[in-house]
């Protein structure tokens, strides 16, 4: 090898488009040119604007643009492929240059720009000498009088060129950006712009101030660069986002789109993923800005940096059983099949009952029961009791969020309990009647071998605190006798000489749904200290009825909290939509803060999500039908280079509950032919191209194109449900609105592409209409 080849992001994403012939003799192209650059047949030459740019021949038609990324410690030369085009787009105005504020290689060609933009500015697109056959006159005018112009006011007015390369804007497109005068213009430039340089004019052209952006966009992707570094381009090279370019990337460019998070960590989600947290870190951001993603490559990671053994020292966890799963399986396509062996995936039940089952006496292990099925055990209780002063609703809630949730062991500790949020307050008398039927309760449950999913995380978070206290008395015992052996401590049982934190590392995901309960089972199964705690949330997407302070729980965040605000999967459109369903309520920090979706935004675009009316349910079905239909037809569309998509598994149907689900199903199969899968805890269950479920089975999961239906009033809220507690107990009237908007919430953000929202009857107050 003679040169080493390394492909730009975005040179990269435009090969996945491109006919697979042209793909084929990419790789030829590469072999060549690692061999031997100079190679007479590759035509390597300098372009004239930016002396750094060259250009070599793919094929007769195809030409990559190139700069040179200085020499490798190994002595061998650096190329980087800046893009992939048809001879004829090849035009002289383009530049690489090293980002004053990320330190990253960035490539500017003025050729997709945008006409109207390039004209106002008095540039004129040069063609490279060598690549055009003939030489490229204007088009002569049509003979018409001009109208009068009316000069326009610049879209981004009031920012100075001095604002725009503060925030990172390329220096190749100041002045071009502050002619722009319309959307569409604004649109054009982003798309071929830098990430940067995209990110801020996105969010400039959204409204933001300059403030904002810098705060929001520029600041967390901001590097520490030695002076000089504009010259540097090798040590720039290693700042950038790139494929190198082995005999590997035809396996790369097949991926396409889906390899993109394993491989590019967006600046501030690199930084967020590589920090050394001395405590407990926390990344917050709107759906789709890559949470997950983040908390994936971070368990890479710290994977990476352990030293070798068999045992799991790192859990990675989150609430639901099929969000579990898909963890595992992007995990498996990002780590090492080693490396992968040193990382336990559990949920967070899972992990409960684990901890009982091993700490069960054999033949004691309680089996799990229903919220709904204890409510009614609960009711009995009430029934015997002739109690009417508190609903069994009322005492469910009180147990599950002030008993269980503060983990009290005694009818003291219950009188002394903080209540916040929980409505009306309760005298002393009150909450010993409270407590007397609570116990009456759990001993029924107990007396029937049974026990909540709450209870269980309780019993299990009491045996981790437990265990934790042990570990603690062993450690200071052991201090005290200066670091000695502890053969003379009393307990010296095996099982307590091999006492230790189950973790050294937990990664949650979707934590803003775990219960206290859980959160004081997690801090017990790692020892406080480096990068034992890192957690994912956006509680605008808490959609169980879970409330924690984090502080509380000796999880302390203070100083490790990051936020991302840029979607990768949802288009501006529909995220503006979204947003809009959870404007006005207040969202809290999982600690005493707030979180806001202050800066959230999006690159990419779309069609503006639809709303219908619909008649009545048989309506409702045939309309969704007849979209369903249409978007099969869309997905499957030949792309340019022949290749067809199959539909499957990339449209769904989010419904309100579990029963709507049933129905939708059974009407799209047996009255429209539309083949459906339902989604279960276990993942999508059946074959058919169209997913179905319950906006909690949504959390977590993207689809291309989808539909909510049947959003009406009533449904969301659930009338039958919000409305007992709106006079009786209105904090618990407002947590169940506020779930309901959050569930639509997370249902809307699901789609990539295209969303679309019916319903019958009266729309849900909740829909931005
Ligand atoms: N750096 C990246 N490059 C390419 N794609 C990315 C990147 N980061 C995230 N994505 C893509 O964006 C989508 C959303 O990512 P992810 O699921 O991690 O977001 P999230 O913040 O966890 O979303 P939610 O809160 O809605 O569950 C995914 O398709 C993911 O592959």
């Amino acid at each position: 090898m003679t040169a080493r080849l390394s492909l730009y992001q975005k040179a990269e994403n435009e090969l996945y488009k491109m006919d697979s012939s042209v793909k084929t003799k990419f790789y030829d192209f590469c072999h060549q040119f690692r061999t031997d650059p100079d190679h007479p047949s590759l035509d390597l030459k300098p372009l004239k604007g930016d002396g750094r740019i060259f250009r070599a021949k793919i094929d007769r038609s195809y030409r990559a643009l190139l700069a040179r990324a200085g020499v490798g410690a190994d002595g061998i030369q650096q190329w980087l492929i800046v893009a992939v085009r048809h001879r004829k787009d090849v035009y002289e105005e383009l530049t690489v240059a090293i980002n004053r504020i990320t330190g990253e290689i960035e490539f500017v060609d003025l050729g997709v720009v945008g006409q109207s933009v390039l004209q106002r500015a008095g540039l004129q697109l040069t063609p490279a000498p060598d690549e055009q056959t003939v030489p490229a006159e204007p088009t002569p005018a049509p003979a018409v009088t001009p109208e009068p112009v009316v000069p326009a006011e610049p879209l981004l007015a009031g920012c100075t060129p001095e604002d725009l390369r503060r925030l990172g804007v390329a220096d190749a497109l100041i002045d071009l950006a502050l002619t722009v005068t319309t959307d569409e213009e604004l649109d054009h430039l982003i798309a071929g712009a830098p990430r940067l340089t995209a990110e801020v004019l996105t969010g400039l052209g959204s409204g933001m101030s300059v403030d904002e952006v810098e705060r929001e966009i520029t600041q967390p992707a901001s590097t520490e660069l030695e002076p000089g570094f504009e010259d540097d381009m090798a040590a720039a090279l290693t700042r950038t986002a790139v494929t190198t370019v082995d005999d590997d990337i035809r396996n790369v460019l097949a991926e396409g789109d889906f390899r993109a998070w394993k491989v590019y960590l967006h600046p501030t989600q690199r930084k967020i993923v590589e920090r050394n947290y001395g405590g407990p870190a926390r990344v917050s951001g709107g759906p789709g800005t890559g949470k997950t993603i983040v908390a994936l490559h971070r368990v890479a990671r710290l994977a990476a940096a352990l030293p070798p053994g068999h045992n799991k020292p790192i859990l990675l966890t989150t609430y639901t059983k099929n969000l579990t799963a898909d963890l595992r399986s992007r995990l498996t396509s990002l780590m090492d099949p080693a490396l992968l062996g040193r990382v336990d995936i559990k949920h967070i039940d899972q992990l409960a009952q684990s901890v009982l089952t091993e700490n069960a006496a054999p033949g004691s292990q309680r089996s799990l029961i229903a919220d709904d099925r204890a409510l009614d055990v609960l009711r009995e209780v009430l029934f015997e009791h002739d109690e009417q002063r508190w609903g069994a609703e009322f005492l469910f809630d009180e147990w599950e969020q002030i008993v269980l949730g503060q983990s009290l062991a005694t009818r003291q500790d219950y009188f002394k309990a903080r209540r916040a949020g929980m409505g009306r307050a309760l005298a002393r008398p009150e909450r010993a009647a409270i407590w007397k039927l609570l116990d009456q309760f759990t001993l029924r449950l107990n007396g029937l071998g049974r026990e909540t999913w709450a209870q269980a995380a309780e019993r299990a978070a009491r045996y981790e605190m437990e265990r934790a206290h042990k570990i603690k008395i062993r450690a200071e015992h052991k201090a005290d006798i200066g670091g000695g052996d502890l053969v003379h401590l009393d307990d010296n049982s095996s099982a307590m000489r091999y006492l230790r934190h189950r973790y050294q590392h937990i990664v949650v995901d979707e934590a803003q749904d775990l219960s206290p309960a859980h959160w004081n089972m997690l801090r017990a199964m790692v020892a406080s200290g480096e990068g034992d705690l890192f957690i994912a949330s956006d509680t605008h997407q808490r959609i169980y009825d879970r409330q924690v302070t984090l502080s509380t729980v000796g999880v302390h965040i203070r100083g490790r909290a990051s936020k991302l605000t840029l979607s990768y999967r949802t288009t501006q459109e529909i995220l503006d939509q979204a947003a809009k369903v959870v404007r006005g309520a207040t969202y809290d920090d999982l600690d005493d803060g707030t979180d806001t979706l202050g800066g959230y935004h999006s690159l990419l675009h779309g069609p503006t999500p639809e709303y219908v009316a619909c008649a009545d349910w048989t309506d409702e079905i045939a309309q969704l039908a007849e979209t369903l239909k249409q978007w099969r037809d869309d997905i499957a569309q030949p792309a340019a280079d022949g290749t067809v998509r199959d539909p499957s598994g990339t449209m769904a149907v989010c419904v309100a509950d579990g029963e709507m689900a049933g129905r939708v199903a059974t009407d799209l199969e047996m009255k429209h032919g539309i083949t459906t899968a339902t989604l279960t805890k276990d993942g999508p269950q059946g074959g058919g191209e169209v997913h179905i479920g319950t906006m909690h089975r949504f959390k977590g999961l993207e689809y291309q194109k989808l539909a909510i239906i049947g959003a009406s009033d009533g449904i969301l809220p659930r009338t039958a449900l919000v409305e007992q507690y709106e006079k009786a107990d209105p904090n618990r009237y407002e947590r169940e609105i506020k779930k309901s908007r959050s569930q639509l919430f997370v249902a809307t953000t699901r789609a990539r592409d295209a969303l679309r929202i019916s319903w019958h009857g009266k729309p849900s107050p909740f829909l931005p209409l």
